[in-house]
């Protein structure tokens, strides 16, 4: 889990010191501000939990940051601190929306059993609240999707983020890895330090090396100044390196020293520099096979693949296609007047292409039909050419698997959008047996859908 954060407003230097330094030990994430003023727009935008706030201060007191943070989604909770003789103004201040006060001086103990208690009952009303609105999580970490493949993802980050030990991210090209990453990153402990994102088959192999692991001063042709490299620069943070597959041999000699010893030799040096930062990998190629074909250290390997995570394709992710759909839709259209809509078809023809370039190409494609659609209603005919014929293709398989007659491909009796996908779900049925599990996962339908298409088929 990610640090808990706590803002602190306190004018007096010695106390604000002390504040900091106990809640950090505790292990909570803390800011601090001298008043309101500079307080309010750091904590907008940081999101604390908590607020703990003086209530005398310059300029405006703490009681006027009560409504401003009471009024922000998922308000963090609010503890004032006054001193002695003011507890008249600290009860008003709970009248206000505060959620408990102390006064000075201040007992560290019984202010860390407080924290706790306030923050304990804000995680405890937020899991209330979600149950009363019947909410089901839709998007983490910017990743959007309910689906139960997705839900699994999402607890599976949580397990690996406090880990410190790289992690393999498997999955096809255009699924979200770089996303998980991020979550990664950002559920871990090393959240406030940097997340750097880098692509392996971008960098020329001849600079690989320098890139990486950084280089000395005149160390080659070109090299006027000392580089530190893109791990070094990483320092205390995660460095995610795509494509890990792209990786040559020898280096990947030097990344597997980084992960066993936590150092690395800089180009046309003779030290050792130690460098301290989780490398999360990522690839859409089959390692194991890299590996048996020689062009993927077997060690290295081991040592990435401990804590693997597989992201799943958009075909195995149900009624999140439609909803990734919606979600581009509104977000592409945001700042034009109309709002269109999906036509069904469109729709039927989005959940019948499967979409090997996964949530990258769903977004591409609906991208295309908002610029070729007349802003009401976005049709079959907007979406690109592979698409739409998707469907196409689903009829002659089924036609040619129900009678096999070669002839009727060449004179085919146009058929109604429905009975097409009628067709091609009895189609997938056939192939799996009947198996409705492996059928809707197939065409990448909840189960739910693919019983309501035979209910209306019947
Ligand atoms: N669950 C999701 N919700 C919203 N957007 C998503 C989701 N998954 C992926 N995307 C978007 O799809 C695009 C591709 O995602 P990303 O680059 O993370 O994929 P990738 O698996 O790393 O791809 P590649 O293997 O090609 O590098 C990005 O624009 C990303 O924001």
């Amino acid at each position: 889990m990610a640090r808990e954060r706590i803002y602190v407003v306190e004018d007096d230097p010695g106390l604000a010191e002390l504040l900091v330094e106990e809640l950090e030990s505790e292990g909570f994430s803390v800011r601090h501000a001298e008043s309101v003023e500079t307080a309010w727009s750091e904590i907008e935008s940081w999101q604390p939990a908590l607020v703990i706030s003086d209530l005398r201060l310059p300029g405006a007191d703490g009681m006027a940051l009560i409504p401003q943070v009471k009024a922000m989604p998922d308000a963090p909770a609010m503890l004032l601190i006054t001193a002695f003789g003011t507890v008249n103004q600290a009860v008003a201040a709970l009248k206000q929306g505060a959620d408990d006060f102390l006064t000075k001086p201040l007992d560290m103990e019984y202010l860390l059993h407080t924290v706790a208690k306030l923050l304990q009952h804000r995680r405890l009303t937020s899991v209330v609240a979600s149950i009363r609105t019947n909410k089901t999580v839709e998007t983490y970490h910017g990743m959007l999707g309910k689906s139960r493949v997705m839900r699994v993802l999402y607890q599976q980050i949580e397990q690996v983020a406090d880990a410190d030990t790289p992690v393999l991210i498997l999955g096809e090209s255009g699924t979200g890895k770089e996303l998980v990453a991020r979550a990664i990153h950002n559920e871990s402990k090393r959240c406030e330090a940097p997340f750097t994102a880098v692509n392996c088959a971008g960098i020329p192999s001849e600079l690989m090396e320098s890139e990486f692991f950084g280089h000395a001063a005149g160390a080659f042709t070109g090299a006027q100044k000392a580089r530190s490299g893109l791990l070094k620069e990483a320092e205390g943070g995660t460095l995610l390196l795509d494509e890990i597959g792209e990786m040559p041999l020898e280096l990947q000699a030097k990344l597997l020293r980084v992960l066993q010893e936590g150092t690395m030799r800089p180009v046309g040096t003779d030290r050792e520099v130690a460098v301290d930062v989780r490398i999360i990998a990522a690839t859409h190629r089959d390692l194991e096979l890299r590996v048996k074909e020689g062009s993927f250290r077997e060690d290295l390997f081991y040592r990435l693949e401990t804590l693997t995570l597989s992201v799943p394709s958009l075909r195995e992710r149900g009624d999140d296609r439609e909803l990734l759909a919606q979600s581009f839709l509104a977000e592409l259209t945001a700042d034009s007047e109309q709002q269109p809509v999906f036509s069904p078809e469109a729709m039927d023809c989005l959940y019948q292409y499967p979409f090997p370039g996964n949530v990258r190409e769903l977004h591409n494609a609906i991208e295309r039909a908002v610029t070729f659609c007349n802003g009401e209603v976005i049709e079959r005919s907007h979406l690109p050419e592979r698409v739409q014929n998707n469907l196409a293709a689903a009829v002659a398989a089924a036609d040619r698997s129900e009678d096999g007659n070669a002839e009727h491909e060449s004179s085919p009796e146009l058929k109604s959008l429905n009975e097409v996908q009628q067709d091609y779900v009895r189609y997938v049925l056939r192939e799996t047996g009947g198996n409705k599990r492996k059928a809707a996962e197939i065409l990448g339908v909840t189960r739910r859908t693919l019983y309501r298409w035979l209910a209306e088929e019947a």
